[in-house]
């Protein structure tokens, strides 16, 4: 979340002359054009995961596309089937600061799963992004590339 998926690969697909989409979007566009807030609160997150493996298994078939993922597509193994099966898997790897700073310049209204946590904006950031990261850190580094901003943001 706030890593710079959607930002970063609409550069990327620009630079490499392909089309860009947003798994997010899709999802949204597929259940009313509900945002992805609304679909966790009135779905829930199943419901949602599995509408997004629904979109990287549609997606997988394509070519010269770049696709931002939600950041939790990495949880379930069939996504990586889907993502891996002719594209190349980018992992941002932003530091938690830089990540809680970013989205808490925006605010969390968006982000339905940094709405468990007490307090400000950047602390309720911090504490859930630093509790995902630990439960999905194995997941993240199945990843083919890497881009490490460690060290940027002292
Ligand atoms: N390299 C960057 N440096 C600083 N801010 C960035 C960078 N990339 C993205 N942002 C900002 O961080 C926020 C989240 O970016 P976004 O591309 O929506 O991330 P994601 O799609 O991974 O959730 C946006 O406000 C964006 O302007
Ligand atoms: O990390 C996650 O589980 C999620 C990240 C979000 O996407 P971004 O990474 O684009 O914020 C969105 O898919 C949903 O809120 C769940």
């Amino acid at each position: 979340m706030g890593s710079g998926k959607t930002t970063v690969g609409k550069i990327l697909s620009h630079v490499l002359g392909y089309s860009f989409c947003d798994s997010d979007t899709l999802i949204e566009q597929e259940v009313n054009g509900m945002s992805v807030a609304e679909i966790f609160k009135l779905h829930g997150e199943s419901f949602f995961r599995k509408k997004e493996t629904e979109v990287l298994q549609r997606l997988s078939s394509k070519k010269q596309l770049v696709v931002s993922t939600g950041g939790g597509a990495v949880v379930r193994d069939v996504n990586w089937d889907y993502m891996q099966k002719k594209g190349i898997v980018v992992w941002l790897d932003v530091p938690l600061e830089a990540l809680a700073q970013r989205i808490a310049a925006v605010g969390t209204h968006s982000r339905p799963l940094l709405h468990y946590e007490d307090g400000d904006p950047y602390t309720k950031a911090l504490k859930r992004l630093s509790y995902l990261l630990e439960q999905r850190g194995k997941n993240y580094a199945k990843a083919n590339a890497r881009v490490s901003l460690e060290g940027m943001y002292s």
